[in-house]
């Protein structure tokens, strides 16, 4: 039941039912610092309908125990008033308790729950707000600061292939960014190849590379190649998920100076990346040792980093993405966007916050690209110049594609995953392969 309280002047429709939809999306064989992609990438979908029957959706990483902790919260959230976000999230606190830091993981995406849960929540209630008031998300977020939202080319180390082992999989036939998404990658050429495919399908006119897959100099020797084919004018980041030392940073890092316009996650740790960050002329990026407002205080007696990469679905949703911007602007931090293999829902959810951030001045990442699945019933974003248009319906401005959710839910069923694990999908290519946190 709600908890008692704080009148209103009409009270908001209340949640009726929570649907949680597991779901695997053919994913390519993309190779990061924590392994290998499997061949699906889990995300949960979720739909909250109200009981004026307003259907809300959202869509966060998939993993069976942020779903299971998700289906456990049901009873503390059935019964509340979707305008009532602040509650709700004191509600989901004094449950789950705050997170730590070590709960998180070492991995390069985030393993906590509550924040996902809050994401998940949130999102889904800020579309039907948005429905009920007749306005779009970004307007919920404080209104439209641009149309369209700026993206980067995210390149990636890969294995030939495009995923999907249960029939999905490569097409012979294919063309274009279709064909290099599939392309083996593993070298410069390689990179630069897979590059100029996808920006010119996307139009995308900042390149970050994936990196912390081999050993340092190759990753630079790539970044130098992008450098070549694109010229100065192509800002450009690698992200070796903190897989350098401090020396290792500081020594490649100044090489690239002249070439960078942010590195990205070089070491692990608030006090290396201070560290490199005062030997370092480029500015540095992270979505892995600032990750939660605890951690704020702390970067900013250090100086870890300029830019922080904000991901609604791991800093606990988009009225928090908005409260970090507005402590980054206070800080003199930049402020920017991390992904991970998503669909449209997670997409549009990203461009409603993008537009809403009083400052963009670096274009957001997105694995959208490498996703050829999709759950909403436009079927997929299109991208021009490399942006995506705000949607301008009320909410979130995506509907549900329910045969395709479906259908995404069987390939769930049948995959057999129900977690992420790229370690475990490196070791069927290179048996004994383990990770590290910290590896040159
Ligand atoms: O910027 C990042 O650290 C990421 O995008 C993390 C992701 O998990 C990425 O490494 C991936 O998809 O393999
Ligand atoms: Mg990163």
């Amino acid at each position: 039941m709600p908890s008692p309280a704080l009148s209103t002047a009409k009270a908001g429709p209340r949640i009726k039912e929570i649907h949680i939809t597991p779901i695997a999306i053919v994913d390519p064989p993309l190779l990061n610092a924590a392994g290998l992609h499997a061949p699906y990438a889990l995300r949960t979908v979720v739909e909250l309908v109200t009981d004026d029957n307003i259907s809300g959706i959202s869509e966060i990483p998939g993993n069976r125990a942020i779903d299971e902790a998700l289906a456990a919260s049901r009873p503390l959230l059935i019964g509340r008033d979707v305008f009532q976000l602040n509650d709700i999230r004191q509600v989901l606190e004094s449950n789950f308790g705050r997170e730590t830091a070590a709960e998180r993981g070492l991995t390069p995406w985030d393993q906590r729950k509550l924040v996902h849960i809050f994401s998940a929540i949130e999102v889904a209630c800020l579309d039907i707000i948005g429905k009920v008031v007749g306005r779009p998300v970004v307007d919920l977020l404080g209104g439209r600061m641009r149309d369209r939202v700026p993206f980067a080319a995210y390149l990636f180390y890969k294995y030939e292939g495009a995923g999907g082992e249960l029939g999905f999989g490569t097409d012979p036939e294919a063309a274009g960014w279709a064909a290099a998404r599939q392309a083996e990658a593993l070298d410069p050429a390689g990179i630069v190849a897979q590059a100029k495919a996808m920006c010119h399908e996307f139009g995308f006119q900042s390149i970050k590379l994936k990196g912390g897959v081999f050993e340092p100099q190759q990753e630079v020797d790539a970044m130098f190649a992008l450098y070549e084919a694109f010229g100065p004018d192509v800002p450009l980041r690698v992200d070796p998920n903190a897989l350098w030392t401090v020396e290792t940073a500081i020594r490649y890092g100044r090489m690239m100076e002249p070439i960078l316009e942010y590195l990205e996650d070089p070491v692990r740790g608030q006090a290396n990346m201070a560290e490199v960050r005062r030997a370092v002329k480029t500015p540095l990026a992270t979505n892995m040792c600032t990750t939660s407002f605890a951690d704020i205080p702390n970067s900013i007696v250090l100086g870890s980093e300029d830019i922080i990469l904000s991901d609604h679905h791991f800093w606990g949703g988009l009225r928090a993405s908005m409260t970090l911007a507005g402590i980054c602007e206070t800080f003199g931090r930049g402020l920017s966007m991390h992904s991970n293999s998503h669909l449209g829902i997670s997409l549009a959810a990203m461009v409603h916050l993008g537009a809403a951030l009083p400052q963009l001045p670096y274009a957001l990442d997105t694995h959208y690209p490498w996703q050829s699945d999709e759950i909403i019933t436009a079927g997929r974003f299109t991208f021009e110049d490399g942006a995506v248009a705000v949607p301008q319906e009320p909410g979130l401005g995506v509907e549900l594609d329910r045969q395709a959710l479906a259908n995404l839910h069987e390939c769930y069923l049948a995959c057999g995953l129900t977690k992420r694990d790229d370690e475990i999908e490196m070791q069927k290519k290179q048996p004994g392969w383990t990770f590290q946190a910290v590896r040159w």
